[in-house]
């Protein structure tokens, strides 16, 4: 049923505009058989002439597999997400391997982090973080902090992570009253969202120039695009998304990775 598009038209047994991608010769071929990924043939079409058929990769379980056996994740990041993983809600391998890719790249010292959980996607930034650097973690969750701490222990990065446990709009508010504005290089935003814009106006105050912020679940499921997909959070992060690709403070580059990611630097 999720493949039937609202309208009637079945999406993935294909339009008669839509062909069929030969990926040995990287160009469409002339079978009309749809635009959705298949384990054979993972690449979909743009379907807007626009953008002159773009053939772009759309991720199979097949070869999701094939990235995640890509992915080097550390033995401890692999145990947390084992004992967590019953939630689905914390990053995937490869996200939590391109914040940690991202902070090392900024050669950044201080970090923030507003949506903690059990503490995936914060290990995978402290452990590539420097010895003199910091990481604040801010969750409402108390017993999930409670995993997250025990696992900086055994990771042995617990002297470089600061948990904040509350409501994270008061958590950040106090770190600007503190006058701590423009001193973290990077920040990554999880949390409610509801709230993004937010905490991405407080995010945005504590960054230096320069500095990034990251924002998970920007492509929500793919609801974002469907328009008969009408619910408060759907309808946040579409105002979020659409906000952000006016707001000139930031550069910005959406990533279709997990569920979907926001890179933002500051300008
Ligand atoms: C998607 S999970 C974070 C996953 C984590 N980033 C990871 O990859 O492991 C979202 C978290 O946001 C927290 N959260 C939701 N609303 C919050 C709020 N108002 N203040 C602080 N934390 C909040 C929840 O408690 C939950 O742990």
């Amino acid at each position: 049923d999720d493949l039937q598009h609202k309208s009637g038209r079945d999406v993935c047994s294909g339009g008669s505009d839509l062909r069929t991608p030969d990926i040995r010769l990287n160009r469409p071929t002339d079978s009309v058989v749809g635009n959705c990924p298949t384990e054979a043939s993972p690449l979909v079409m743009a379907d807007d002439e626009k953008y002159g058929n773009k053939m772009v990769i759309s991720l199979t379980p097949r070869l999701y597999d094939y990235v995640l056996n890509n992915v080097r994740e550390h033995e401890i990041l692999k145990q947390l997400r084992e004992e967590t993983a019953i939630s689905q809600i914390q990053v995937s391998p490869d996200q939590a391997q391109l914040l940690a890719m991202l902070v090392e790249i900024l050669g950044a010292k201080r970090c923030i982090e507003v949506g903690v959980y059990t503490g995936y996607s914060s290990l995978a930034v402290a452990l590539v973080l420097p010895e003199s650097g910091r990481l604040v973690a801010c969750d409402k969750d108390a017993n999930a902090l409670e995993v997250a701490k025990r696992y900086y222990e055994l990771a042995g990065v617990s002297h470089k992570v600061t948990v904040k446990h509350g409501l994270a709009a008061e958590s950040l508010m106090s770190m600007i009253q503190n006058g701590e504005e423009s001193s973290y290089d990077f920040a990554f935003l999880d949390a409610d969202k509801a709230m993004y814009q937010e905490y991405f106006e407080s995010l945005l105050r504590l960054v230096r120039v320069g500095g990034v912020i990251v924002i998970d679940n920007v492509l929500w499921h793919g609801w974002v695009a469907d328009s008969t997909v009408n619910d408060e959070r759907t309808i946040s992060l579409r105002n979020f998304n659409k906000k952000l690709m006016d707001d000139q403070r930031v550069s910005i580059s959406m990533v279709s990775i997990g569920d979907g990611m926001t890179i933002c630097r500051k300008r």
